[in-house]
């Protein structure tokens, strides 16, 4: 079984009486090569041993988008398996944060963008990003599992089935 992360930096999010609602923004990441290429995900990855899921959220993000967070800033979010073929592929951690230093930059792994929250583009995403990625993005807590089958690589197999639990305790 691998161990992952993925991590969502978010920015913005003042509201005025005149313009009500969230505008905050998310960045994502188009994945340039490796699982998942030419899809959106946040920055993250597969941790490194002797790593914590919180170092490595740090370590992806740093890497792929050149952005710095200091682990304390890092809020878990959620706790995410992806089945393949009925055994445990890949368990990932989830985190977001609103506190980070620099400018996304573009890397061999990694071209960055800012999405406002109401544009995430779910069509250019993994399949299960719709069910919990809105819900982590508005500050819930979710632990999922996803179903794949049909052989490696994950992202060629097909979603089949999900479970999803809100709002629950999540530690690192
Ligand atoms: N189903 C699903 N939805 C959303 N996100 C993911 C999945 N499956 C996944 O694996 N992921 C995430 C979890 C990780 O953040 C990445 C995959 O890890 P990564 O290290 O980027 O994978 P590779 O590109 O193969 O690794 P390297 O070779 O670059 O180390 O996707």
């Amino acid at each position: 079984m691998l161990e992952a992360t993925l991590c969502f930096p978010l920015r913005g999010g003042e509201t005025t009486a005149d313009e009500p609602g969230d505008r905050r923004e998310v960045l994502l990441i188009e994945k340039r090569r490796g699982l998942g290429e030419g899809w959106y995900n946040g920055p993250g990855g597969k941790l490194e041993d002797g790593e914590t899921p919180r170092e490595c959220a740090v370590r992806e993000t740093r890497e792929e988008v050149g952005l710095q967070i200091d682990p304390d800033d890092l809020e878990k979010a959620g706790e995410l398996t992806f089945l393949l073929d009925g055994a445990v592929h890949t368990f990932c951690h989830v985190y977001r944060t609103a506190a980070f230093a620099g400018e996304p930059i573009a890397t061999e792994e990694a071209r960055p963008e800012w999405f406002a929250l109401e544009d995430v583009p779910y069509d250019r995403m993994w399949e299960d990003d719709r069910l919990w990625l809105p819900g982590v993005l508005c500050g819930r807590t979710v632990r999922g599992e996803f179903e794949f089958s049909g052989g490696k690589p994950l992202d060629e197999a097909a979603f089949v089935d999900h479970d999803l639990e809100w709002d629950v305790a999540v530690h690192d």
